[in-house]
C-alpha cells in the first residue's frame, strides 16, 4: 500500500500540470505521507528525550566493561562496606555471617546490574541515539532541502512567466538584436527552470523514500521501547533469582541450630597471636593454621562452590580451630567440610593483631590504586611486597599462590580473583586507626574498595609477583590421610623456569606432581562427616537380577565409586546438560559412549526435549561427534508421546471405556514432534480435508504458542473423551547467557488452568519412557544407572524406575540443591537426592578402565 502511494506521488511530481503556479512542499505529498511526515519531528524528540532520561537512570560508567563498571557501582561500595564490617565481628556471630553472605550477594547484584546496564546501552540507548541524532535528522534535513528547492523553483517559474508575458506582448513589434537577446534569455530561463525542476524531482523522490522507509521501520523503532521493558524484566528476574537463592541459603545456615559450644572448650592458642611470635615459637616458616588449612583445601575444597564465601557452622569452626592448635592428627574429619576449613583460615587472618599485609605498608598498598597502567600497578605491588617483613612476605606469598590456584577453578567454585578479594581482602589488610568515627568509617569503606582492588591484583599477578614454584606441603605435617583418594593431591606446582626466591622450600626430587593431571574420580561433600568414598552403593539393597521397584533414598550423594560402572550393565543418559550443552558435546562424553560400547554395556538416551524427531536426534549425535548412536536407543518425549497416543487412539483397546478412540490429535508443538506423531500413524488436526473429531490435545514445546491455540485446545478439551497429554513437565530451560526460557511444563500449566483438566505427562520423572525401553529391550533396573542433570526430572525418574542415579553438574541442578533436598524432612524430597554425583560424565570414564 505504501509502495503504491509512493508510485502515485512520483507520477504526480513527474507530470504535475502545475508549471504555471507556485507550490508548497506539502502539496506534493499524499495525505498518508503527510501524516507520516508529521511524526518525524515528534519521533526525533521522543527518541532524544527518552534516551537522555534513560541515560540518567544508569548508575554505572557508560561505555566501560562489566568489571570496570561493577567497581564503580554504589552496590559494590555497599558490598565492600559489609565485608569491612563483618571482619570486625567474631566468627561465631550470626550477624557477622549474615553480613558476610549479604556482602557477596550485593557484589553479585552489582554484576547483574552492570550487565543489565550494558544490555540497555547496546540494545536501547545506542539505537535510540542513532535514531534521534542520525537517522531522523537526515530526513528532516532532506525536507528542508526540498523546501528550499521548491522555493527556488517557484521563483524561477514566476520569472519565466514574466518573461513569457513580456515576449508575447512584444511579439511582432521588436525585431533585431534586442528581440533575439530576449529570446535567448527566455530560453535560458526555460533551461534553468527545467534544471531546478529536475532537482526538485530528485530531492522529492529521496524524501518520499525516506518517509516510506520511516513508516516501514516504525515498528522496529517501537520495539526499542518494548526491548527496554524486556531487558528490565530480565534484570529484575535475574536479581530476584539470585536473591532467592541467597536467601534460601542464608535462612538455612542462619536457622541452623548449632549444638551449644561447651564453655570449657579451649580457644585455639595460635589465633590472635602475633605472626612472628607464632613462627618463632614453633620454628615454622608458614603459620600452622595457614599451612594446615591450605593443605586441607587443596585436598578437598578446590572445587567447592562459594569457598570462603559461605559461612561455616560455628561449632565445627570452633572445633577445627581447637584441633589445629592441639593435635593436627585429628584433622581428618574436617576434610569433608571445606567451608569450615576456609572459615578457620579466614578467621586466623582476621584475628592476627596486625594484618598480614601490615599496618606500616597500608598507605603503600593503597597507592597502587593510583596507577592506571597495569605495568605500573604491578611494579608498585612488587615494590610494596619487597618492603614486607620476611615472615609476612613468606606467608603472603604462600597464601596468594594458593588463592591464584583456587581461582583457576573459578568455573566450578565460582570464586574469581575479584570474588576471592571481596571476601578475603578485608582480612588481609585494614587500617590501624579505626575509632568508629562516622567520617573515618566512610573513609575506611572507600579504602576497602581499594583493598579489594589490591588483593585482586595480587591474585591476578601471582605468577609475576611471586615467581617460581611453591611447595604447599612445607612442614609435611598435613598430608591427607591415606584413605582419602584426593582429586587435588597437595603438591608442588610445576617449577617455572624462573628461580625460586630465597624463602621458598624446594621439593625433594620425585615429588613434583601436577594436581591438574590427577584423574578426578571421587568427590567429598562439605556436609558429610565421613563420606564413604570408594565404597560400594550403600543403598543398593537388592540382588542384581531382580527389579525391586523404588530404591531407598540415599543418605547423601557421594562421588561415584569406579566399581559402579563395572557392575552395572547399562546406562540411561539424559541428553541436554549431560551429553551436550547447546551445540557442543560435553568434553569426554563421546569418548565415554565409545568406551561403554566397547565394554559391551548398553546406553539408552532419555530426553524430555520434544523439539526434535528421533531421526533428527540421531543426526545431532553424529554431528556432535558421538559415533555409533542408533535411533532405536533414543527415547525422546516426542517419540514416547507418539507411542502413548498411538496406543490410546489406535490400539486394540482404543475407544474402550475411558479411552479416547480413533480421532485426530491437536498438537501444540513444532515439526519434530508432529513428524514423530505422523510416523506413528496418527492424524493431526488441521492437516486433512475431512476432519475427524479431535481425541487428544498434546502439549509439547511450542515456541509459537498463542492465546488462540490455548483457546482452541480448551474448546477440544470440553469433550471429556478428549485426552490431555503433555510431552514433559520441564518448567524452564537454561540459556547459555544465564537466562531461562519457558519449557513445556509452563505451557501445560496454562492449558490445565484454562481447561480445568489435568494432563497425562509422558516425560521424566514419570516412568513411561522407561516402560518403553523395558518393553523393547528388557532392561533390568537393578543393574542400570540413570545419569541426569536435573534433580526434579532425571533423578526422580531414576528413583521412580528403581535405578541408581548419578547427578552430573554440567547442567541445570547444583550440588547444593541436592544437599538441600537431603537435609529436608520431607520423604518426597529424599527421592530427589541422587546416589552419586560427578562434575561431568567424563568422570565416569575411569570406572571403565579395565
Ligand atoms: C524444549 C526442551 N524440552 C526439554 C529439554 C530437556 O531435555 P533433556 O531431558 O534432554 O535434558 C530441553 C533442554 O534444553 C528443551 O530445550
Amino acid at each position: 500500500m505504501m509502495k503504491r502511494q509512493f508510485h502515485r506521488m512520483r507520477q504526480q511530481l513527474t507530470y504535475p500540470g502545475l508549471a504555471g503556479r507556485s507550490q508548497e512542499a506539502t502539496e506534493l505529498l499524499t495525505d498518508d505521507l503527510l501524516q507520516i511526515e508529521q511524526r518525524i519531528e515528534p519521533a526525533k524528540k521522543a527518541a532524544h528525550n527518552v534516551s537522555k532520561r534513560l541515560q540518567a537512570c544508569l548508575q554505572g560508567q557508560s561505555g566501560s566493561e562489566v568489571d570496570k563498571r561493577v567497581k564503580k557501582l554504589p552496590l559494590m561500595a555497599l558490598s565492600i562496606t559489609m565485608a569491612e564490617s563483618f571482619k570486625e565481628l567474631d566468627t561465631d556471630s550470626s550477624m557477622g555471617k549474615a553480613l558476610e553472605m549479604s556482602c557477596f550477594i550485593q557484589s553479585n547484584l552489582a554484576k547483574v546490574l552492570a550487565e543489565f546496564e550494558i544490555a540497555l546501552e547496546r540494545e536501547v540507548l545506542q539505537p535510540l541515539n542513532k535514531l534521534s541524532e542520525e537517522e531522523l535528522p537526515v530526513i528532516l534535513k532532506r525536507k528542508k532541502t526540498l523546501q528550499k528547492l521548491i522555493s527556488d523553483w517557484n521563483s524561477i517559474k514566476s520569472r519565466l512567466n514574466q518573461a513569457v508575458k513580456n515576449s508575447s506582448n512584444s511579439a511582432g513589434v521588436a525585431t533585431g538584436p534586442g528581440a533575439s537577446s530576449a529570446a535567448i534569455k527566455l530560453e535560458n530561463l526555460r533551461e534553468e527552470e527545467e534544471e531546478v525542476k529536475r532537482r526538485v524531482e530528485q530531492c522529492k523522490d529521496e524524501y518520499m523514500a525516506d518517509l516510506y522507509h520511516f513508516s516501514t521501520k516504525e515498528d522496529n523503532y517501537a520495539n526499542y521501547f518494548i526491548k527496554l521493558l524486556e531487558i528490565q524484566a530480565q534484570y529484575h528476574q535475574t536479581s530476584l533469582a539470585s536473591l532467592d537463592a541467597a536467601l534460601t541459603e542464608l535462612r538455612e545456615t542462619h536457622g541452623q541450630t548449632e549444638p551449644p559450644i561447651p564453655l570449657n572448650t579451649a580457644v585455639s592458642k595460635y589465633y590472635g597471636e602475633p605472626l612472628e611470635e607464632h613462627l618463632r615459637s614453633l620454628g615454622r616458616e608458614i603459620a600452622l593454621p595457614i599451612e594446615a588449612c591450605v593443605m586441607m583445601l587443596l585436598a578437598s575444597g578446590m572445587r567447592e562452590e562459594g569457598l570462603f564465601r559461605l559461612a561455616a557452622g560455628a561449632s565445627m569452626l570452633r572445633k577445627l580451630k581447637c584441633s589445629l592448635a592441639n593435635d593436627s592428627s585429628t584433622l581428618e574429619e574436617f576434610y569433608s567440610d571445606p567451608h569450615a576449613v576456609a572459615g578457620a583460615l579466614k578467621s586466623y587472618l582476621r584475628e592476627l593483631p596486625q594484618p598480614l599485609m601490615t599496618f606500616d605498608l597500608y598507605d603503600n598498598w593503597l597507592s597502587v590504586a593510583f596507577f592506571k597502567e597495569p605495568e605500573e600497578r604491578v611494579q608498585s605491588l612488587r615494590d610494596t611486597c619487597s618492603q614486607l617483613p620476611q615472615d609476612s612476605y613468606n606467608n603472603l606469598r604462600y597464601l596468594i599462590k594458593f588463592l591464584a590456584k583456587l581461582a583457576e577453578h573459578q568455573e566450578v567454585n565460582k570464586m574469581s580473583p575479584s570474588n576471592i578479594a571481596i571476601v578475603l581482602g578485608p582480612n588481609l589488610l585494614w587500617s590501624q586507626q579505626n575509632t568508629g568515627d562516622p567520617l573515618q568509617l566512610d573513609l575506611a569503606s572507600v579504602s576497602s574498595i581499594q583493598v579489594v582492588g589490591v588483593v585482586e591484583a595480587l591474585i591476578q599477578n601471582a605468577d609475576s609477583l611471586f615467581p617460581g614454584a611453591i611447595d604447599f606441603n612445607v612442614s609435611g605435617m598435613f598430608t591427607p590421610p591415606e584413605e582419602i583418594k584426593l582429586p587435588e593431591a597437595p603438591s608442588a606446582e610445576k617449577p617455572s623456569s624462573e628461580s625460586l626466591p630465597a624463602s621458598s622450600t624446594s621439593l625433594p626430587a620425585g615429588e613434583v606432581n601436577d594436581p591438574g593431571t590427577t584423574p578426578k574420580e571421587t568427590r567429598t561433600l562439605p556436609e558429610a562427616a565421613n563420606p564413604p568414598l570408594a565404597a560400594p552403593r550403600s543403598d543398593d539393597p537388592a540382588p542384581k537380577v531382580l527389579c525391586t521397584g523404588k530404591r531407598a533414598a540415599p543418605t547423601r550423594p557421594t562421588g561415584l565409586p569406579p566399581q559402579v560402572l563395572r557392575i552395572d550393565w547399562g546406562v540411561l543418559f539424559d541428553c541436554d546438560g549431560v551429553l551436550w550443552a547447546g551445540e557442543r558435546a560435553v568434553p569426554g562424553a563421546p569418548e565415554l559412549l565409545e568406551r561403554l560400547r566397547r565394554s559391551g554395556k548398553a546406553a539408552f538416551f532419555v530426553s524430555n526435549n520434544s523439539r526434535r524427531s528421533v531421526a533428527e536426534l540421531e543426526r545431532r549425535f553424529a554431528r556432535l561427534g558421538f559415533r555409533g548412536v542408533r535411533a532405536e536407543h533414543i527415547f525422546s518425549s516426542a517419540l514416547c508421546s507418539a507411542l502413548l497416543l498411538r496406543q490410546r487412539l489406535l490400539g486394540a483397546a482404543a475407544g474402550a471405556a475411558g479411552d479416547a478412540g480413533p480421532g485426530r490429535v491437536f498438537v501444540l508443538g513444532g515439526e519434530g514432534l508432529r513428524g514423530e506423531l505422523r510416523a506413528a500413524g496418527l492424524r493431526l488436526a488441521g492437516e486433512e480435508e475431512e476432519e475427524a473429531a479431535v481425541r487428544a490435545v498434546l502439549v509439547g514445546y511450542d515456541d509459537q504458542f498463542t492465546f488462540a491455540k490455548l483457546a482452541q485446545a480448551c474448546a477440544y478439551l470440553r469433550d471429556p473423551r478428549c485426552l490431555l497429554v503433555a510431552t514433559d513437565p520441564d518448567p524452564w530451560h537454561p540459556l547459555s547467557n544465564g537466562q531461562r526460557t519457558p519449557g513445556t511444563g509452563s505451557l501445560t500449566a496454562a492449558v490445565e488452568t484454562a481447561s480445568g483438566r489435568k494432563a497425562l505427562v509422558v516425560g521424566k520423572p514419570n516412568t513411561y519412557m522407561f516402560d518403553c525401553i523395558v518393553e523393547r529391550f528388557g532392561v533390568d533396573p537393578s543393574c542400570t544407572l540413570m545419569v541426569g542433570d536435573r534433580l526434579e526430572t532425571d533423578i526422580l525418574f531414576g528413583k521412580n524406575c528403581g535405578l541408581a542415579t548419578v547427578l552430573t553438574l554440567t547442567g541445570v541442578s547444583r550440588l547444593e540443591e541436592a544437599q538441600a533436598y537431603m537435609a529436608s524432612d520431607s520423604p518426597a524430597a529424599k527421592d530427589l537426592v541422587p546416589n552419586y554425583y560427578v562434575d561431568s560424565i567424563a568422570d565416569l570414564i575411569p570406572g571403565l578402565d579395565d
